[in-house]
């Protein structure tokens, strides 16, 4: 346990932390190195993508004549996975704060390093880049000074491309990090950090050991689920999994142990011997729960099995996102997927794509709200159309964020003014170091799951971390907006908007519509509707279109295939009665002005 050091690198997106993780994995010789390899050769490509696939990566090294074990555990770096980051964190007694010498503190520097503080990690200050002409080491050492309060001499330079600073970076790990706590003789007690589905293996969940031993063929339970298991492989994760016979604790792992279930294994989840269990789960662990909802449908309908077996399968390493089927008159059958925020329902609708080759359609993104009926009764829902009658409703609540904002005072007024828009109410404001302000307000999260992120980023030019928990439920006036396309009303498109801001919404809903659907052969009108009222309208020209004009009637087989291009580009569109709606229309309502 005295030779272990469990670490992770936290930094502000591109500042360098995967290049930085690679010269750490060449440095120990974790990886190979052919000479002169550049950045951009395909084997350390390859390599790459395994790193940063790999969540957990153990190296080896020699200091003073002893040899470490050095375990990397990587962290995701966005707010929409906050959780997730402080699983990893919590994993780790020490953290490489690593900052782009040319850049500076950036936002999500700061909200990291927070995070890494509440978990009492011991923090070593890294710039990196220095190899870079425009450079500015020393400033960003003010800086660095400025928001941890450490001493110059803490900080070390290194270059991820040049490679200087590495031995200086490891020598520190060993040197600065407290290796784990725990006692090897307690009953066996480890955190799920991370697990993934592997189809020739089954789930393989990663762990670290806070207290006791496993070994393979232990009798295991785990804590929250209660499920019991046969661990028939342990190991330790490098460039492949490692099996060994066991592991103490202190260490980090991974076992393979034939659940073949996602929802059985939960990142947080505390792992415990059947015959000998602790007494309780590792604190923090939480239940996650989404708080943005949307349909994701497949473009092909005989596609619906597939979708769900891929949505299973991505829910492993993404304990965090929820589905259930639900279906739509415009699009048929699909799933409502919860999400922790948008950027988070960016991600999953990529990998669907990447991974799984499932070609999607997303519908426009709500909140979660509880509705009171007049008969004292209460529900959940997930979609506009799940609501009850508009007579039948007493009263709706919406979800409310406590939000942070951390920025520079320059920035404070339009960044006031755009959550004041966003119906926010300013709670306080302090000085954070320098002239950094943090100001908390109270958002509705239906407001910042539409275009928030978007609009605080351009305003504070990419200078202003967010971060928000979810705080309560409010009484809210909202109407449902319906939107109808040639007097259908199209349920994909319907939104939950503030009484007040409705008749503009619904406005602006149609003309951005207007945009988006391409000129059929009749005319489309654009409605949006508050119940029965008509509050906005726009009509699409028809156009014809004889794609076949310009082959002055001659050849057969170029007509035919100009044709069959006609129909390929049809594919991304959604037949709604008798008009064709491309996918992005379905997320108007992000994209207006
Ligand atoms: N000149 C120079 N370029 C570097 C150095 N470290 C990283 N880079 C470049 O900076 C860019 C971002 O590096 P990454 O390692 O992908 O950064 P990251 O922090 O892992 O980025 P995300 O994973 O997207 O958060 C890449 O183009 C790297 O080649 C360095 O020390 N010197």
């Amino acid at each position: 346990m005295n030779h272990i050091r469990n670490f992770c690198i936290i930094a502000h997106i591109d500042h360098g932390k995967s290049t930085l993780a690679d010269r750490l994995l060449e440095y120990t010789k974790t990886i190979q190195v052919t000479e002169g390899q550049m950045l951009d050769n395909m084997d350390l490509e390859r390599e790459r993508g395994i790193t940063i696939k790999s969540h957990a990566i153990q190296m080896e090294y020699m200091y003073n004549g002893e040899n470490y074990i050095l375990n990397l555990i990587d962290t995701p770096g966005h707010v929409d996975f906050s959780y997730e980051v402080s699983r990893s964190i919590a994993a780790c007694e020490g953290a490489l704060l690593v900052v782009d010498a040319t850049q500076g503190v950036q936002a999500q520097t700061i909200s990291n390093l927070y995070m890494a503080i509440d978990h009492n990690l011991e923090i070593i200050p890294v710039i990196n880049k220095i190899d870079m002409p425009s450079a500015m080491p020393d400033e960003v050492e003010d800086e660095i000074i400025d928001l941890i309060g450490c001493e110059r001499s803490d900080i070390i330079r290194a270059s991820g491309k040049t490679g200087e600073g590495v031995e200086d970076i490891l020598n520190a790990v060993v040197a600065r990090i407290p290796h784990p706590q725990g006692d090897e003789r307690a009953p066996l007690q480890a955190l799920i950090f991370d697990s993934v589905f592997n189809s020739f293996r089954g789930i393989i969940a990663y762990f670290k050991i806070e207290n006791g031993t496993i070994r393979k063929g232990d009798k295991v339970k785990f804590f929250n689920t209660g499920m019991e298991y046969v661990a028939d492989e342990v190991g330790v994760l490098k460039m492949d999994m490692i099996p060994c016979g066991e592991l103490s604790t202190g260490n980090v792992g991974y076992i393979i142990s034939g659940i073949k279930d996602s929802k059985e294994v939960k990142v947080g989840d505390t792992i415990t011997h059947v015959a000998r269990p602790c007494e309780k789960a590792i604190e923090g662990f939480q239940e996650v729960k989404p708080m943005v909802f949307a349909g994701v449908y497949p473009i092909d309908p005989s596609e619906y099995e597939n979708l769900r077996a891929s949505l299973e399968k991505l829910q492993l390493n993404d304990a965090s996102l929820t589905f259930s089927p639900e279906s739509s008159i415009a699009l048929g059958f699909g799933f409502r997927c919860g999400f922790l925020g948008l950027l988070h329902m960016e991600i999953v609708q990529e990998r669907l794509d990447r991974e799984f080759n499932m070609d999607v359609i997303t519908t426009v993104p709500n909140v979660s709200y509880m509705c009171y009926d007049k008969q004292g009764g209460e529900k959940e829902v997930h979609n506009p159309s799940g609501l009850p009658e508009q007579t039948m409703i007493d009263h709706i609540e919406e979800p409310y964020i406590r939000a942070s904002i951390i920025t520079a005072a320059d920035y404070i007024g339009p960044i006031m003014t755009l959550c004041l828009d966003k119906r926010g109410e300013l709670i306080d404001q302090q000085y954070v170091s320098g002239n950094r302000v943090e100001l908390h307000f109270m958002l509705p999260l239906g407001e910042i799951v539409i275009d928030f992120y978007d609009k605080l980023k351009s305003i504070s030019k990419g200078y202003a971390s967010f971060d928000y928990h979810i705080d309560c439920f409010r009484p809210s006036k909202l109407a449902k907006l319906d939107i109808l396309l040639n007097g259908e009303p199209v349920d994909a498109l319907s939104t939950l908007t503030h009484q007040d801001n409705a008749v503009v919404f619904g406005r602006r809903m149609c003309e951005k519509l207007k945009e988006l659907i391409p000129r059929q052969q009749f005319d489309i009108a654009i409605q949006a509707a508050i119940g029965a009222k008509i509050v906005a309208r726009e009509t699409i020209k028809c156009v014809r279109k004889d794609v076949t004009a310009k082959c002055y009637g001659g050849d057969v087989s170029r007509k035919r295939k100009l044709l069959e291009k006609q129909k390929k580009g049809k594919k991304r569109m959604k037949q709604i009665g008798n008009v064709e709606v491309p996918q992005k229309a379905f997320l108007a309502v992000l994209k207006l002005d």
